[in-house]
C-alpha cells in the first residue's frame, strides 16, 4: 500500500550529526521525505516527538534550555524522517557554540532538498518572536509547508489558548494554506491527532507516491 497511514510509534534514531556534511555521510543520501521540528530552545520540540511518537526517551528533553544541540534524526521507514533541530535563540550560551548551532541549522534549510515540511514549534505564551517569523517565511519562500505548532497549551485555560490560536491564524494569513496553525500539549495530548494527520499527509508527497506505486507495479 503506497497511501497508508505511517505509524508514528515505528520512529527508531538513525543519527546525530552536528552538520549535514555528516548527514550525507551517514545517510543513504539527501532523498526522500524530511520533516523537520524547529524553533527556539526549550520550545518543547524533543517532547513534541515523543509525544508524537509516543516514545518516553527517543528524543531528549531539558529544563535547561539548549539541550538539543546537534541534528537528531529519526527513521519512520525506509523513505521517511524525522528531524529534531538545534533550538535557536538561547542567550546563554558562548558565542562560538551559538554561532555554530545556527550555521548548522541554517545550513540544513538551505540545502536539505528531501526537507518536506517545517513544523515550527513556539510556546503558545510566546510565540511569534522575530526568529520565528524568519523561519516561517523562508520556508513559505521555498514552498515547505509549515505548521506552526503552539506548544505547552495545557499552561493556558481554553478561552486564553483559542484566543491566541486565533491571533497567531489571523496574523499568518496572508501566507495562505502553506502555513497552519495548532494548539499542541505534550504533557496532555492536546492537538494531537490533527499534527500526525498533518504530518501523514507531508510523508505522502505525489512524487514518492507514485514512484512507490511504480516500483510495486515493476
Ligand atoms: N507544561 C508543559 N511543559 C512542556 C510541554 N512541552 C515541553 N515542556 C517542558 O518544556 C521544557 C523544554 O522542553 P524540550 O522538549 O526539551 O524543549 P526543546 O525545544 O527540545 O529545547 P532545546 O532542545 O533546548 O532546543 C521541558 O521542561 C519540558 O518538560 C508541554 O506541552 N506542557
Ligand atoms: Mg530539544
Amino acid at each position: 500500500m503506497t497511501d497508508s497511514r505511517i505509524d508514528f510509534r515505528q520512529a527508531k534514531f538513525l543519527i546525530s550529526a552536528p552538520d549535514i556534511a555528516h548527514l550525507d555521510e551517514h545517510l543513504p543520501g539527501d532523498v526522500g521525505v524530511e520533516i523537520a521540528f524547529a524553533g527556539r530552545s526549550n520550545a518543547g520540540k524533543s517532547s513534541a516527538l515523543n509525544q508524537l511518537t509516543e516514545q518516553k526517551n527517543l528524543a531528549r528533553t531539558s529544563k535547561t534550555p539548549g539541550r538539543t544541540q546537534l541534528i537528531n534524526v529519526f527513521a519512520l521507514d525506509e523513505h521517511r524522517r524525522l528531524v529534531d533541530l538545534p533550538g535557536y535563540g538561547f542567550a546563554q550560551v558562548p558565542l562560538a557554540m551559538k554561532k555554530k548551532w545556527q550555521q548548522a541549522l541554517g545550513q540544513y534549510l538551505q540545502e536539505r532538498a528531501c526537507l518536506s515540511g517545517l513544523v515550527v514549534l513556539m510556546d503558545i505564551r510566546h510565540p511569534l518572536k522575530d526568529l520565528d517569523m524568519q523561519m516561517i517565511e523562508w520556508a513559505v519562500d521555498c514552498d515547505i509547508p509549515v505548521l506552526a505548532l503552539l506548544t505547552k497549551c495545557d499552561k493556558l485555560a481554553q478561552s486564553a489558548r483559542m484566543k491566541t490560536v486565533n491571533e497567531v491564524r489571523k496574523t499568518l494569513a496572508d501566507f495562505g494554506d502553506g502555513v497552519k496553525v495548532e494548539p499542541f500539549s505534550s504533557l496532555k495530548g492536546t492537538g494531537k491527532p490533527k499534527v500526525l494527520s498533518i504530518l501523514n499527509e507531508w510523508c505522502h508527497p505525489d512524487w514518492l507516491v507514485e514512484a512507490l506505486a511504480d516500483a510495486e507495479q515493476e
